[in-house]
């Protein structure tokens, strides 16, 4: 059984609120808070080791395998470590008794990859954290739940590369996803949102091939790659008036030559390319690849052009789970943010916007105790301080009562998919 604790700190804490009081004081609501809170030292962690050892997309070695080995000291779980991708696992727990008919099946996501240089700028290490927090808080309270009306399994899926290249698009198309009815992640930011706009996302590489020559004895006799770097990136900064404007393009010269002496016989470039629904993505990569080519055409280069294997989608929202997130995050204590500039702007992209055009799901974003903003040294800080524990554990708590609600109330969880198929329907027509 789980005991209760009152604790907690920062926005939120203004209330007065602690976590269980907030939620209801007792039931199962209060038992979800009190399972967590027992477990928040080997919770917490957790998270130091995956922040301390930052991991880029595709090489998460030790982060998978410190989740596994979480996950195998947790009583109940069957794990699957390395499932469909080197660096992804799975959990899995089922409620006890005969099953009747179909099986609720709740996922549970953990990001764990970091940034090149700056480590857990985007916080994943809280992701991972929050996402095994809100498995075993349910999972301890549904075992303590005798009069379940349904069976239930709860899945944790670790998924790679969030930042780069787009595991859950790989996991996806190796049907990782298939069975689960809902799905929960939560993100690190600097406020408590149930949604932020999350685009879609297209990733390309450009690169061009020119001759090298002397840059002052012979000119004439090169072809200067570097010259189509940056008659590309001025092409598509021209371009930028004619954009819609919630398009984003923006880009780096990652290579730009070697020596001023030698004109540059390669340069290369990375361009993210961003339209708020996935049915318009076609249309900017059609104008900007004519920007890439025509610098090629005006220099004499050769140019490779390679679009990523996976592009991210947009993320379809679902109502139903955002309101009963956002009751049980207030009565956790959490303030929502209702900075117009914030909830109508773009926000970045996410790969777990394709999970949601394949099941129900929810990802919302939540305060981690500092000011600084994601992708910064200062962000890297904050995820790894003792404070952002707090933030954590409540998200997680939110995030676990919200499933419970849809498990207690099978109405609430035909709501959700209703509301899914008609949106993703709708998204289809557009
Ligand atoms: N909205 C989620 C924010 C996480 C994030 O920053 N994701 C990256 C993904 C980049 C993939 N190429 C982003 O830049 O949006």
């Amino acid at each position: 059984m789980c005991s209760s604790d009152q604790g907690g700190r920062g926005r939120g804490e203004e209330s007065g609120l602690s976590a269980n009081e907030g939620a209801s004081g007792g039931g199962h609501e209060g038992r979800v808070s009190s399972c967590i809170d027992d477990n928040k030292t080997k919770l917490h962690s957790l998270s130091q080791d995956i922040w301390s050892c930052p991991e880029l997309a595709y090489q998460e070695v030790k982060s998978h395998d410190r989740l596994v080995a979480f996950f195998h000291q947790e009583e109940g779980w069957r794990v699957d470590s390395h499932f469909k991708l080197d660096t992804a696992f799975r959990a899995c727990w089922h409620s006890a008794g005969v099953a009747q008919g179909h099986e609720v099946s709740l996922g549970f996501l953990c990001e764990y990859d970091a940034l090149p240089g700056i480590g857990h700028a985007c916080g994943h290490n809280l992701i991972a954290e929050v996402g095994a927090a809100a498995a075993i808080g349910l999972k301890a309270t549904l075992e303590d739940e005798h009069k379940l009306p349904v069976q239930v399994k709860v899945t944790v899926l670790g998924t790679p590369a969030e930042e780069d290249g787009g595991g859950k698009v790989d996991m996806l198309r190796e049907g990782a996803f298939e069975g689960l009815d809902v799905v929960f992640m939560a993100h690190p930011s600097k406020e408590d949102a149930t949604y932020l706009p999350c685009v879609s996302e297209q990733d390309v590489t450009v690169k061009y091939h020119g001759k090298a020559a002397h840059a002052s004895a012979y000119p004439w006799r090169g072809i200067n790659a570097l010259d189509a770097a940056v008659l590309c990136y001025n092409n598509l900064s021209a371009f930028r008036q004619q954009m819609k404007p919630d398009w984003r393009v923006h880009g780096i010269i990652k290579n730009g030559g070697v020596k001023p002496n030698i004109i540059p016989d390669f340069t290369e470039l990375e361009y993210y390319l961003r339209t708020p629904s996935r049915t318009e993505l076609p249309i900017l990569k059609a104008k900007a690849e004519s920007c890439f080519r025509s610098a090629a055409m005006a220099t004499g280069c050769e140019v490779e052009i390679e679009f990523t294997r996976n592009q991210y989608d947009n993320i379809l929202r679902n109502s139903a789970l955002e309101e009963l997130y956002e009751r049980n995050g207030t009565a956790l204590g959490m303030t929502f943010t209702t900075d117009e500039d914030v909830l109508k702007n773009e926000s970045g992209s996410t790969d777990f916007g394709n999970v949601t055009f394949a099941v129900p799901g929810i990802h919302p974003y939540f305060y981690i105790g500092s000011d600084a903003l994601n992708h910064t040294a200062e962000y890297t800080a904050a995820a790894g301080d003792e404070r952002a524990q707090f933030f954590a554990l409540r998200v997680a708590k939110a995030l676990a009562m919200t499933a419970l609600d849809l498990l207690l109330d099978p109405e609430l969880l035909q709501k959700v998919k209703q509301e899914f198929m008609e949106t993703r329907r709708r998204e289809e027509q557009r």
